[in-house]
């Protein structure tokens, strides 16, 4: 399905969210679940939505579909309102919210692939070619003429991504997609979404836990904690920053314990691990100064530096640095205001 075109310039964001604040009431208990959150998506691009349990992303989510009305803010899709015409914004996005309950357990995988398929008004009589290069492109084909329910767990998962890409929408929001997949089947639907992105311009919007998937797949990384958002970053430079602060030095000879202690109390990321004869200190640091100040250390304690490497950072490293802090500057919030 192309989405038209007529009101909405498409130099425009594809999703536009602005000031989004959610509550939740029960009797005199109030949780903000999201709390001014603004971010824009354009088309084409496969955005990550990511932070621990309880950060927002569902609500986030959930708001983004019409499905929970925010407190505060606005959310456009291709220009529309969502809280204004939801029917219209139904007609561009599809969701796989909590996985295999996506499908109907006593339909068949294609007769499920079929059912959603006529609800957007494709004919799935004409549109044979289409699902089976879905149901390959999942490794399910074989399992096309068994009803769900008889699937194993992964397998059900896969019954629920063909459902919800065989709808065709412009925009897919996918809630922890490759859980429960094998290896395979996580690199065939990799392989499947990107081709979605790239070739069909379509917009991919996921909410997941696994940094690989996360890693490999999308362009760009939201963080969520608390219900703000920590980080908006193309994933590349998100990764990136982390990447020149973290250090592992290899000393040739072993180091007595009162200077490690020494080390670690000056810097306190500091760890020393022993690798055969050697020892390697991974450290972590704030600012390229810091480096020299820890060479002069190492030198005063007679500690002689073999080799200096930066770390590959990868996402989960630069998740948890931004997810830390924020929580560790919460806590601390809390008890200065407490
Ligand atoms: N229907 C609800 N009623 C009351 N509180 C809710 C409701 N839904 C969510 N919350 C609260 O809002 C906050 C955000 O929840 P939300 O489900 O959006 O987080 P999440 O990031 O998706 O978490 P998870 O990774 O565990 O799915 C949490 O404190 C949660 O307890």
């Amino acid at each position: 399905m192309e989405i038209e075109s007529t009101t909405h310039s498409r130099q425009s964001p594809l999703i536009s969210v602005e000031g989004l604040r959610k509550e939740y009431s029960s009797g005199d208990q109030t949780v903000t679940a999201v709390d001014d959150v603004s971010f824009n998506i354009e088309r084409g691009s496969i955005v990550g939505i990511l932070g621990p349990n309880g950060a927002g992303k569902t609500t986030t989510i959930k708001s983004l579909l019409g499905l929970v009305e925010p407190n505060a803010g606005q959310v456009l899709i291709n220009g529309v309102d969502v809280y204004e015409n939801r029917r219209q914004v139904y007609n561009y996005v599809s969701a796989m919210l909590e996985g295999s309950r996506n499908a109907y357990w006593r339909l068949t995988v294609e007769e499920n692939m079929s059912f959603f398929m006529s609800h957007r008004g494709i004919n799935p009589r004409t549109n044979a070619e289409k699902r089976r290069r879905i149901l390959e492109d999942l490794d399910l084909d074989e399992k096309a003429n068994v009803p769900v329910r008889e699937l194993s767990r992964g397998m059900k998962q896969k019954a629920a991504l063909a459902c919800v890409l065989a709808q065709e929408t412009p925009i897919l929001f996918l809630d922890e997609p490759t859980l429960g997949l094998d290896v395979e089947a996580t690199r065939a639907l990799r392989s499947h979404l990107s081709t979605l992105a790239e070739e069909d311009g379509r917009t991919i919007i996921i909410s997941s836990h696994e940094m690989d998937t996360v890693q490999e797949l999308c362009d760009r990384v939201i963080v969520m904690t608390n219900g703000s958002i920590a980080a908006d970053k193309e994933t590349q430079s998100f990764t990136d920053l982390f990447q020149a602060q973290t250090y592992q030095i290899e000393i040739e000879a072993a180091v007595a314990q009162k200077d490690r202690t020494a080390i670690q109390r000056r810097f306190d990321t500091a760890e020393f691990t022993e690798q055969g004869s050697k020892m390697v200190l991974t450290v972590r640091l704030e600012h390229g100064r810091e480096l020299f100040e820890l060479m002069d250390t190492l030198r005063e304690r007679g500690v002689i530096p073999a080799k200096v490497d930066h770390v590959e950072s990868d996402l989960e490293e630069a998740y948890l640095q931004v997810t830390q802090n924020r929580n560790d500057r919460a806590a601390m919030e809390g008890m200065t205001n407490g």
